[in-house]
Order: structure tokens, then C-alpha cells, then sequence
């Protein structure tokens, strides 16, 4: 495994150097492919970060795609929705002209037709991702590969693009992009802020099962991820 795993002084700065590096991977995808996409975590953890990234002038937004990791199965009008907190903190000002694809596709529950419907319009990314942020719960989570999650099989291994997943640590009805395709990406960042985290990050990188501690199969995977961790 390549772990690069970088500490800063707090959030704010933490928040402005992730941004600047996404915006350079956004930068040199459009700059060798002519556009660029991105897939980001919602959560507590990003807010100060999208901000950010939003606000950065010097990248063509015109030409870039923002989808999310994963989202709840809710739609954008609750305040658990993912992309409400995209919409909200990013894609405000320069980022504004960016292009959403949103993971949730109506109805009450992620059954076969709306994860169909999903995974349709996610075959129009640009592919690979020029970046993807991770998050990660304290149960060793990150996207929606849950511990007890009953797709979890299939989460870690399945081309997908997305599926759906239920989890008793999970809320409601999740959607999740498969690692496979979450790995096709130029940069993989891990987010993730306090002494808590930190911790559970140590123990993930200790022997132990994937299913216990998911987040273990993106540590395992062999693709370069580097950490951004603050106080
Ligand atoms: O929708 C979500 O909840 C996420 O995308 C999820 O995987 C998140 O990254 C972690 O749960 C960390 O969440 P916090 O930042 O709230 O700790």
C-alpha cells in the first residue's frame, strides 16, 4: 500500500490544501482529457473544503462533473441529503456553471429500476475520476461500505457503477459507488479530522477482517491514497 498520510495545524488549513490539490488533478485532467470529474463525501466532515474548492477561480467549472461517493436515499430537500450539502456548500459562484449528477433517482427506496436509472446517467462520467474523497465513521466505514452492510460483498467487488446497501449503522436506505469503479480514479484522498478518527484509522491499518472495519478494502487495494488529518 502507498499511504501518504499528511497532518495539518486545523480545519481551515487543511480544508484550503485539499482544495488546492483537487483543483490541480481537476486542472490536469481537463488539461490532458478536456474535462474532468470528481466524487465527493458528504457527512459533517467536508463542508469547510467544498467551500473552498467552490470558491477556486482558476479552473474551467464548465468542464467538470461532480457526483457523490455515495448519498443517503433521501431527496435533495432533506437536510440528510448529500447533495443538498454539495448544492449548498460548492456549487456556489465560479462552481456554480459545474455539472451535478445526483446519486438519488426518486422514490421511496433504492430498488432494482432506481439504481438502473442511476447507474445509466453515471455511465456518462468522465472516466477515470480525476479525484475522489473519501470519508470514514468511526465504525471503520467510508462511502456506504458499512459494517453489516447486506450488499457489502458485492460493494467492495462489483463493477457496478453504484448499488444500493442497508446497514444498521447506516440511517436510511444508502447508494454507493463500488470500490472497483471508485478506484478508477487519477487521486484518492482520505478526509478525515480529530484525535478519534486518527485512532480508528491506526486500527484499521492493524490486521483484522474487512468486514469489521471496511474501510480496511481501500487500504488494501494497492492504489496510492494520501490522508488529509487535522486536530
Ligand atoms: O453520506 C455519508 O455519510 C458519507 O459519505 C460517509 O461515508 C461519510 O464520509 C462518513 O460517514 C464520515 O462522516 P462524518 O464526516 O459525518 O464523520
Amino acid at each position: 500500500m502507498t499511504l501518504d498520510r499528511r497532518s495539518f495545524a486545523d480545519k481551515p488549513t487543511l480544508a484550503k490544501e485539499l482544495a488546492e490539490s483537487v483543483a490541480d488533478r481537476i486542472r490536469s485532467a481537463i488539461a490532458t482529457r478536456g474535462e474532468a470529474s470528481i466524487a465527493v463525501s458528504g457527512g459533517s466532515t467536508p463542508g469547510k473544503f467544498f467551500q473552498a474548492l467552490g470558491k477556486t477561480r482558476d479552473i474551467d467549472w464548465s468542464k467538470v462533473t461532480v457526483t457523490l461517493v455515495d448519498e443517503r436515499w433521501v431527496p435533495e430537500t432533506s437536510d440528510r441529503s448529500n447533495a443538498l450539502l454539495v448544492n449548498e456548500k460548492m456549487l456556489q459562484g465560479p462552481a456554480a456553471i459545474a455539472r451535478f449528477f445526483p446519486l438519488y433517482s426518486g422514490g421511496e427506496v433504492p430498488d432494482e429500476a432506481a439504481v438502473a436509472k442511476t447507474n445509466a446517467l453515471m455511465v456518462e462520467l468522465p472516466k477515470p475520476f480525476a479525484a475522489v474523497i473519501l470519508g470514514m465513521g468511526n465504525d471503520g466505514h467510508t462511502a456506504s461500505f458499512f459494517p453489516g452492510g447486506d450488499t457489502l460483498d458485492q460493494a467492495l467487488t462489483a463493477e457496478g457503477p453504484t448499488l444500493a446497501l442497508e446497514a444498521p449503522g447506516a440511517g436510511e436506505p444508502r447508494i454507493t459507488f463500488t470500490l472497483p469503479r471508485l478506484l478508477e480514479t487519477d487521486a484518492l484522498y482520505l478526509h478525515i479530522e480529530g484525535d478519534e478518527k486518527a485512532a480508528v484509522l491506526d486500527k484499521a491499518l492493524a490486521d483484522g477482517p474487512v468486514a469489521e472495519m471496511p474501510v480496511r478494502a481501500v487500504l488494501r487495494s494497492g492504489a496510492p491514497l494520501t490522508v488529509y488529518w487535522c486536530p
